[in-house]
């Protein structure tokens, strides 16, 4: 059942990435982080990947300092974060899974593999009064040991989803989208606060927001890319639309 306003977190990892191919200090991401905020969105996600490929230690420290908005800050499970994060002290931190080789993210949290690890992280974060979420995929019982690890939120990877979109398997996408959708239902039903996010469009958005139980999707590659050709704000006020209209149950 839809219901409520779906917050907008907008992701601006990548224009580190396009200020880092020639060194210098433009594009700025904390001006992309203020003008997404005054263009409407709810947060600013920013992820301080291992390898720093676009999201610096500094970037993360000025997003800290100057936003007006919560910073959600992504992040590896490993000492060195945890030690940044608790003393940044961010308003919320999402654990992603993290591999050198990998191109971008390409799948959620193992629970089962590191779980003491993960839990010593997510208490430290919380005890930093950090709102910890974890980034996984979207099983039910994956909600579970979300739960049981003492997260208060989640965050399904809408990645596969995006991927059988591109591919125009409409059986996959229905199938990935039902995956989405009872994993959301009971991480819902089991107290945890849901949230969504990467590979997500204006184009394939409308089905994930139209899934009532989800408060916030996370965006970004594709508005820095649309920003390209139409501006940052333009790009988030036809997400900011696309979503309201699949959560008005105008489109599923
Ligand atoms: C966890 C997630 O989906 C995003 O943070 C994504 O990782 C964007 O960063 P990359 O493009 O570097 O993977
Ligand atoms: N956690 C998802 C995120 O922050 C943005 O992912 P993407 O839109 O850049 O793929």
């Amino acid at each position: 059942m839809a219901s409520g306003r779906l917050r907008l977190g907008v992701n601006i990892d990548h224009v580190a990435t396009v200020r880092n191919a020639r060194g210098g200090p433009h594009p700025d991401p904390v001006r992309a982080a203020h003008l997404a905020i005054e263009a409407g969105a709810d947060g600013i996600t920013a992820h301080l990947r291992e390898d720093r490929r676009h999201i610096r230690d500094t970037d993360m420290e000025r997003l800290r300092a100057e936003i007006a908005r919560p910073l959600n800050f992504e992040m590896a499970v490993t000492d060195e974060m945890v030690t940044i994060a608790t003393r940044l002290r961010p308003h919320a931190a999402c654990l992603v899974p993290e591999k050198r080789e990998e191109r971008t993210t390409e799948g959620g949290l193992d629970l089962d593999a590191r779980p003491d690890a993960l839990r010593d992280a997510i208490k430290a974060l919380a005890d930093a009064g950090c709102r910890v979420s974890l980034f996984v995929e979207p099983e039910e019982r994956v909600m579970d040991a979300a739960r049981a690890l003492g997260a208060p939120v989640v965050e399904l990877h809408t990645g596969r989803y995006a991927e059988l979109w591109l591919a125009g398997d409409d059986a996959g996408i229905a199938s990935e989208r039902e995956r989405l959708r009872r994993a959301a239902a009971h991480g819902a039903a089991i107290g945890l606060e849901m949230h969504a996010g990467h590979g997500l469009t204006t184009e394939n958005v409308g089905p994930v927001a139209a899934i009532g139980e989800f408060v916030e999707l996370n965006i970004g590659h594709y508005l820095i890319g649309e920003a390209i050709f139409g501006g940052l704000p333009e790009a988030i006020g036809a997400m900011r639309a696309a979503m309201d209209e699949a959560r008005s149950g105008q489109s599923a």
